[in-house]
């Protein structure tokens, strides 16, 4: 996978694909998703951790193409929901991939608590995590690494940039949420590219 140019990535996320896209073109790679497969197998994301899950996604996937394959599992951990949405991220609120219910839920469910903002109106410390697993059919190999992204849930949604929970995962160092960076700063910080570097420490030290 180190030395070829395109690099298959086992999400229908579009959000997660821009960053990968971005990310692997600094190293000359091209990213190919599931928008780019025919007839994709069901895929049923029913395991109970972020990396269990992403194996189960790159393995099936590797398996219908014959080829090494990533995939992603990722997801919102709040200090104060006990590390809920977490694994259910993506389906929080009920509906598969509502970017807008799923972040009303979160605020919904923070302020049941009544608890008292902080000077940056921020409700609750979290943490976005990234497990990124590699699937090779052919030697069966797999690499698992995970990684995450310190922050605040703030009880403002703000930010056009990026997917998901990141209008509301506010960032202190910068005084914005993740969806006020554009997407070369989140790629700097984020769980995801924390991910993707740790995946590159295994393969190059796996290539001596
Ligand atoms: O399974 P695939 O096809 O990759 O796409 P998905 O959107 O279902 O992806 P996950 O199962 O990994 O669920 C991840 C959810 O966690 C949230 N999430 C993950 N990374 C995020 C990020 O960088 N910014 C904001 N929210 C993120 C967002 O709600 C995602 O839908
Ligand atoms: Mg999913």
């Amino acid at each position: 996978m180190i030395n070829d140019e395109i690099v298959i990535v086992a999400t229908k996320n579009q959000g997660k694909v821009k960053e990968f896209a971005r990310l692997l073109e600094k190293l000359n790679k091209q990213v190919r998703s599931l928008a780019d497969v025919e007839h994709v197998p069901d895929i049923v994301e029913d395991a109970n951790t972020f990396i269990e899950n992403a194996e189960k996604k790159a393995s099936i996937i590797a398996k219908h193409l014959n080829t090494t394959v990533i995939a992603d599992d990722s997801g919102l951990c709040v200090d104060e929901l006990n590390g809920a949405p977490g694994i259910y991220s993506a389906r929080y609120a009920g509906e598969h991939g509502n970017d807008s219910l799923n972040n009303k839920k979160l605020l919904a469910e923070l302020n049941k608590l009544s608890l008292e903002p902080n000077q940056n109106g921020c409700l609750s410390k979290a943490q976005f995590q990234c497990a990124l697993a590699l699937v090779n059919p052919a030697s069966d190999e797999v690499i698992r690494v995970e990684a995450s992204c310190e922050g605040w849930i703030t009880n403002q949604p703000r930010g056009e940039h990026g997917f998901g929970y990141d209008p509301l995962f506010y960032l202190p160092q910068y005084e914005k949420t993740m969806a006020e960076l554009d997407i070369e700063e989140k790629n700097k910080i984020s769980h995801r590219a924390n991910a993707l570097k740790e995946l590159y420490k295994v393969l190059n030290s796996n290539n001596g």
